[in-house]
């Protein structure tokens, strides 16, 4: 399996998503510069977090335009696994590959610490080493992370079980305490409708070996390798 990581200028989490995958989980990556225009041969692409185009308008709002974007959505479209972390989120929201909008963390400040989440969706290409309703413990760092969608979008992501994680208590409880941004309904992670397309606030690339305080962000990408391999191996 080959991955891509999409560097955009501002981009900061690209060496570390990289490191994971290349060192700690011993897969094929590599970098993509944001002025290409081809995806070709790769199996799944990550937008890392960051500051791309210093974050100005809004986060990922300059970065949709780049000329790599139209082939992350082809890309998309046809079934190809993209991962946006943090301002990855923001600029997929951006493109339009993801519905609702980022707004500012409620509190007006930029937020930097570890956060509890409830994976509510586990039947997916990223989440398919947790159990539903397990609590895994990823940091976040952002200034934007407060998700909002309007009332019909939020409904229909609810019915088709694309909202993948919510920040929760470290016993799993939804609560406002737990919200660390104001995002509606703690929402921390969502999926496309067609399942291959997910974009979370928290870094799992920060939490990858036990010398970083956990190994939980390890499992997300080790889920996307497993899923790959069982369709390979089923002859998709
Ligand atoms: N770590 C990041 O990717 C930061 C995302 C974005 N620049 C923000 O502050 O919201």
């Amino acid at each position: 399996m080959k991955f891509g990581v999409i560097v955009f200028p501002g981009s900061n989490c690209d060496q570390d998503v990289y490191y994971v995958l290349r060192t700690v989980l011993d897969q094929s990556v590599e970098y993509i510069w944001h002025a290409e225009t081809s995806l070709k041969g790769y199996d799944c692409v990550v937008l890392p977090g960051g500051f791309s185009y210093g974050d100005y308008l809004r986060a990922g709002a300059i970065a949709r335009f780049a000329p790599i974007m139209s082939a992350v959505v082809e890309f998309a479209q046809k079934g190809g696994l993209v991962l946006g972390i943090c301002n990855g989120f923001q600029i997929l929201l951006e493109a339009g590959l993801l519905p609702g909008a980022m707004q500012r963390n409620n509190c007006l400040q930029f937020r930097c610490q570890d956060t509890y989440l409830r994976v509510e969706n586990n039947a997916t290409p990223f989440t398919n080493r947790f159990r539903r309703g397990q609590v895994i413990k990823i940091p976040i760092a952002h200034n934007e992370g407060n998700y909002y969608a309007d009332p019909e979008t939020l409904c229909r992501l609810k019915e088709r079980g694309q909202v993948v994680f919510r920040y929760c208590t470290p016993e799993g409880e939804i609560t406002l305490k737990a919200n660390p941004n104001g995002s509606l309904e703690n929402i921390a992670g969502i999926i496309n409708e067609e399942g291959n397309v997910l974009g979370l606030m928290p870094h799992p690339e920060r939490c990858a070996e036990e010398i970083l305080g956990g190994t939980d962000g390890r499992e997300l990408f080790a889920s996307i390798i497993d899923w790959w391999t069982g369709r390979r191996s089923e002859g998709a």
